[in-house]
């Protein structure tokens, strides 16, 4: 569910009324997606994506991500690129929300994760990272080491009715997380996606068959972190069967991807792991946060923390970056 906010035909033609995009021609609600409102909209001019940000989006850091989405395509990354008023602006509001048309992205995101899909999401990874060097503004990551804490605080009072005992587990683990985070002057730091799942990233078939990013989406998490963090969300998202084994050959593809475009240094390859272990500590605790404190019936998609505790457990028991396809 993904229409949190109701947009009338009255209020979308006025609205539109302030851009080139010509007459409405379709719209229609996205049901999937998380955080915002999403609608698929048809005008003369082509297709679009307009989004309402809902109340987990801070409206002061709209500029940013819109500004970073628009340096990224204007170096070829296949990102949502923001559409500008005749005024000039892209952010603007509607129905009491801000609110901002993208361009559509064509492709589906994948269902079902296979081997396939991995080199190619490494390479639109290190192709987002390279791109993103030059775009100096900072955000720092709202989600990042420093929030681990204070988010399994306000987990603490239902954590062990999800699983008995996980409180004290999460504790243990991320006072180890901390202890060996590395410092960020330590391993480069950039712009990073921070969310990059499944589906965050489309796909269409190349020539030959086999799938070829067409495009990422939802760059709402974005901030300015470490680098190899981003691997580690993604190693996180992409690299586990439904059983809970991790699939070694998936992460080879997307680690080996990565690198024939930006190779790790012996810091970052030795910090995998531990990167892993944060990564998978920040999806557990924003999952079980929801799953914890979200009154029924809110309009928010829970999705299964304890699936992150498996990932966690793994990647604690990892033997060394090779272990996990470096
Ligand atoms: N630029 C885009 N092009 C095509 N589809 C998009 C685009 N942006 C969003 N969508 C569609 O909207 C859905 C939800 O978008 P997403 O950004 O993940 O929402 P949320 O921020 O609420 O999680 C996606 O799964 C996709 O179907
Ligand atoms: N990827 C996160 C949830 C964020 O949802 P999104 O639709 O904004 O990607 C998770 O799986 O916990």
């Amino acid at each position: 569910m993904a229409v949190y906010t109701e947009v009338t035909d009255e209020a979308l033609r006025a609205f539109l009324a302030d851009y080139a995009l010509g007459e409405l021609l379709a719209f229609r609600g996205i049901a999937e997606g998380v955080e915002n409102s999403n609608y698929a909209l048809k005008t003369a001019a082509g297709d679009f994506i307009l989004t309402l940000y809902e109340k987990r989006v801070d409206p002061r850091e709209l500029p940013w991500f819109l500004a970073l989405m628009e340096h990224l395509a204007a170096r070829g990354i296949g990102c949502p690129l923001p559409v500008k008023a005749t005024d000039g602006l892209a952010l603007r509001s509607l129905a009491g929300r801000p609110a901002a048309i993208c361009t559509f992205l064509p492709g589906l995101w994948p269902r079902r994760v296979r081997p396939e899909h991995c080199a190619p999401l490494g390479g639109a990874l290190a192709r987002l990272h390279l791109a993103g060097a030059d775009f100096a503004e900072m955000r720092p990551n709202g989600l990042g080491p420093e929030a681990w804490g204070p988010l399994l605080e306000r987990c603490r009072p239902g954590g062990d009715a999800v699983q008995p005992g996980l409180v004290a587990e999460l504790d243990a683990a991320l006072a180890g997380i901390l202890a060996a985070w590395p410092a960020t002057d330590t391993l480069p730091l950039g712009q990073i996606h921070a969310d990059l799942f499944p589906d965050n990233v489309f796909f269409l078939d190349g020539a030959d068959g086999r799938p070829c990013v067409s495009g990422l989406i939802d760059f709402y998490f974005a901030c300015t972190d470490l680098l190899a963090y981003d691997i580690a969300v993604c190693l996180n998202a992409w690299c586990f069967e439904a059983d809970g084994s991790y699939n070694v050959t998936r992460a080879h593809a997307l680690l080996a991807a990565y690198q024939r475009l930006r190779p790790l240094s012996a810091a970052e390859r030795a910090a995998l792991p531990v990167l892993c272990r944060g990564a998978a500590m920040r999806f557990l605790l924003t999952r079980l946060y929801d799953w914890t404190a979200t009154p029924a019936g809110a309009l928010v998609t829970r999705k299964d923390p304890l699936e992150y505790l498996r990932k966690l457990r793994f990647f604690a028991r990892a033997e060394g970056p090779a272990s996990l396809g470096l």
